[in-house]
Order: C-alpha cells, then structure tokens, then sequence
C-alpha cells in the first residue's frame, strides 16, 4: 500500500484531498491511503477523536439547492498524534511505502516575501525553528517540519517523495519549494539540499471547495441523519475541484478516475480561483463585518458587498487576466458569477471571521498582484483599491476593538498593526508597508487610489 503523507489535519484537508481518495478507494482502487498528522499542537481533542474513530469521520456536503448528503469518509488510515520532536511524522516520512507528502498549514504558514524570500527579519517562528533545525531538532514551521522529515528519509534510503502543497497560495508547489530549499540552505546542510533538489518535486496545484470550520450544529445534524455521534464531523459545500500539475516523483494515485484534473500548468486555474474567489471573498468578509453582518451569505445578498466584489472582478482582475495575447482557457465572467452563487448560499454558513483572517498574508497574495498588472498596463485601480481600503478599515474597527470576534491574522506584526492604525495618515502608514506590498510600497499611484477608495469606504459604512 502507498501512503500519502499529510501535514496539517485540518478541516480543508478532511474535506478535499482525503474526499478524493476515499472516492478512489470506493471505486475499487485500494494502492494508496492517507496517513496525517499536526506539526503543532492544535485541536488536540480533535485529533484524538479521529485517532479514537480510526482516521474516520463524516463530512456533510450541501448544494446551492439545499441538497444535504453524509458520506463516512475513511481514507484517513492512520492518525499519528502530536508531539514536540514530530516522531511520528518524521518516522512515517523515513518509510519507503510513504511516495507524496502534502500539506496544509494556511496562506501564512510560508513566512516569504513578495521576492519569494524567507522573511526572517518578521517572523520569529522562522527564526526559533532556523536555530532548532541547526541543532538538528524539528519545528512546528513547515520547512523545519519538512527538514526533519527529508532527512530521516534521505538516511533512511526511502527513496524520492513529491512535495504536495494544498494551500491558497500562488505558484504553491513552487514556493514553497523555495522556501524550503533557503530554509535548509540556513541550516547549512549541504547533504540534505542536494538530496532534495534531485529527489523530490513539487507540484504546483490549486484545490477548491468551502470548508468552514465546523460547528456543534453539524455534529447535530449528523447524528439526526446518520444516528452516529460523531465529535470530528465536518461540513462544506457540495462543489470541489482540484487542478494539479503532473509532476510526481514516486508515483501517484489515479485521481483523474475521481476527477480531479491532471495539468501540464495550473497557472490559468490558481490565478482564476485566488482572484475571483480568494481575494472577492476576504473583501466580502471584511465588508460584510464592517456592515455587521456575522456570515458570507448575508454580505454577498447585501448590493452594496456584492457591486464592490462584482466591480473588482469585472473591471479590474478579467482585463488582466484574459488578453488578446494571452487568452484564458477558463470563461471568467462565468466563474465570477459562479463563485458569487457559492458564497451566497445559506446553507453553508461561513463566517466573516473564518474568511477574514490572515488579512497580511491575503492582500501581497491575492490583491497585490492585480495592482502591479494595472500599475504596468497603465490601468485603473479604482476597484481593486477597494479592498485593501476595505481591509484598512476593518484593521481601524479592530485596533479600536469594534470587531465583534477574535481577529485570528498568523502574518500580523502587531506593531506594524498599531503603527498603521495610529497613524496621522493610515493610507500613507498601509501603502507604506514593504511586506503588504513590496516594490510598490509607498507608490503614489498606490496612495491615490487608496485614499479615494477609502472615502468611499467611510461613505458605504455610513
Ligand atoms: N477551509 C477552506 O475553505 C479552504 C479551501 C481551500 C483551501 N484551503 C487551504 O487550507 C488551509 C487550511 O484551512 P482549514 O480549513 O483546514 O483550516 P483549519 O484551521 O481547520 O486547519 C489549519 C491547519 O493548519 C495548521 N497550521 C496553521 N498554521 C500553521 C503554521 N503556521 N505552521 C504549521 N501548521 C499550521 C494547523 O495545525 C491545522 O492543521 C487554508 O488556509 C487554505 O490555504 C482552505
Ligand atoms: O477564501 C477563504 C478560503 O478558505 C476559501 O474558503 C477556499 O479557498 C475555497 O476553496
């Protein structure tokens, strides 16, 4: 049997990659399984009711139509609990029979810059797991994590493994790969970087569907449909999808039997989905908060919310992402109209404050981008500038603890926040920052847009 290796058992990964194996194995084809596991501590009893139930649980999935379906998902064969050196990983990682290990640990679990460099000087998780990793020590980050692993493999004779990022993030496999290469490149092993440049890949892939983080009332409805008591239930909605690019190397399951899409190049498809879906959700999200709305679908069916994500998509993301010289296979006004639907159902229940988080890490990742297109096109940025206006102010309302919930944001220096916030100029202090936005900080095309933007924010939140 062939393992896939998973780093990160949060509800995404229960909801997505597992889904899809489970479907392969149903269908017959039983060559691979799922083993996973935390590099941090979190959701320890979550973690031990899975262990508790075998790697198994139920996953409600609901339609745009209301259609609800309980499907026991049993892919997940082995859960390897938690614990500070990552024994258990790292000893799953070391086996031959282990040929892909993938992994979810959020948009800011990355800790690069907008050059793709590790950023150091900001995060002092990168630090501590740099200073763990030479003392030859693993750490919860992804690249300590990684590090330990690879080289227990490497020693161990295992053989090559594919590095499967499942993360919203642009370019996934290859940043991360990046990432990795300059984490292990610090640590100064030149061994384990030559063994890893020729015996691993990394494939970049953009995954899709709306998990949000379960809550007692699915548990409920689960137990009424199924009859079964089930404390790791989880729920999302009926659509999935996942693009992959073909580059494995130990071999993979045969997803394309399940539907996943196979690709020689995901770009078209990861800068459609981060876009039109990622960023058009955290604008919604932020909106939908500074309006006082507490879910997705009730900012998506407010006109106001909903012309902001429309206007930014069909003015300013589809022109650069759809031209004469570079046509995009995917039909965009199509998929925004689409994704608008997804969010907008009541079913689903996805908070504001899910969506909302890791606002330093969404705006360089799915916002920035767009405006240095513009920006290089000699284009408007009137209607992307919303939403980082957006996101100011919802920063403001936080710094002034209005927001009604916990603001969760991992790429958050709490310094740079207040500094931002308390500013005689905030635009100025926002646009300023080099993390956000890189080698536009301080643009004044930049502070422009962005001071206009947000008059019309202050005049929408009334
Ligand atoms: N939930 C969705 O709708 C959805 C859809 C598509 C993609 N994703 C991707 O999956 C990610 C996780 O979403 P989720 O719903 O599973 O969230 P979750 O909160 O249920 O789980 C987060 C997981 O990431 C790990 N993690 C968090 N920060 C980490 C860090 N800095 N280093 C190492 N591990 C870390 C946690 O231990 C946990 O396993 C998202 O950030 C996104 O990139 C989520
Ligand atoms: O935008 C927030 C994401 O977690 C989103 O729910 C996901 O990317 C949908 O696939």
């Amino acid at each position: 049997m062939n393992v896939m290796l998973h780093l990160g058992l949060g509800a995404f990964h229960r909801a997505h990659q597992a889904v899809y194996l489970h479907e392969l194995i149903q269908s017959g084809d039983s060559r691979w399984s799922l083993a996973g596991g935390n590099t941090r501590p979190d959701s320890p009893e979550l973690i031990q009711a899975l262990a508790d139930q075998g790697g198994a649980y139920t996953l409600e999935t609901i339609s745009p139509a209301g259609e609800h379906r309980y499907t026991r998902i049993t892919s997940i064969q082995n859960i390897i609990p938690w614990s500070a050196d990552l024994a258990g990983l790292i000893a799953q990682g070391a086996r031959p029979e282990t040929k892909i290990i993938s992994f979810t640990v959020t948009e800011a679990g990355y800790y690069l810059d907008a050059a793709n460099r590790l950023d150091l000087a900001t995060f002092a998780d990168l630090r501590t797991d740099l200073d763990a990793a030479r003392a030859g020590q693993a750490g919860p980050t992804i690249y300590a994590a990684l590090t330990a692993l690879l080289r227990a493999r490497m020693r161990s004779g295992a053989g090559p493994v594919t590095l499967l990022n499942c993360d919203n993030l642009r370019h996934n496999g290859e940043r991360s790969r990046a990432g990795l290469l300059q984490f292990i490149g610090l640590v100064g092993d030149g061994e384990l970087l030559a063994w890893v440049q020729n015996n691993t890949t990394s494939p970049n892939a953009m995954v899709d569907r709306i998990t949000p983080r379960p809550t007692p009332d699915v548990r409920e409805r689960v137990q009424a449909a199924t009859g079964v008591d089930d404390p790791a239930a989880l729920m999302g909605e009926s659509f999935i999808q996942w693009v992959i690019e073909d580059h494995f190397a130990a071999g993979r399951p045969a997803w394309e039997a399940v539907g996943v899409e196979m690709v020689d190049s995901v770009d078209a498809y990861e800068e459609a989905k981060i876009r039109l879906l990622n960023a058009t959700h955290s604008a919604i999200a932020w909106a939908g908060t500074l309006r006082g709305y507490t879910y997705i679908h009730e900012g998506t069916h407010d006109a106001d919310i909903r012309k902001i994500a429309f206007d930014y998509v069909t003015d300013d993301v589809i022109p650069v992402l759809d031209t004469p010289e570079q046509p995009c296979p995917i039909d965009l006004p199509a998929y925004r109209d689409v994704v608008l639907d997804r969010f907008g159902n009541p079913a689903i229940r996805d908070t504001n404050q899910r969506v909302a988080m890791d606002g330093f890490s969404k705006i360089p990742g799915f916002i920035a981008p767009t405006f240095r297109q513009r920006l290089a096109r000699g284009e408007s940025i009137a209607s992307v500038a919303m939403l980082p206006a957006l996101f100011l102010a919802y920063l403001q309302r936080w710094h002034a603890g209005q927001i009604p919930y916990t603001y969760q944001d991992q790429a958050m220096d709490p310094a740079v926040a207040h500094a931002i916030c308390a500013s005689s100029d905030p635009v100025a202090a926002l646009c300023a920052d080099r993390p956000l936005w890189g080698d536009l900080a301080g643009d004044a095309r930049l502070v422009a847009a962005l001071r206009d933007a947000s008059q019309r924010v202050a005049a929408f939140i009334g």
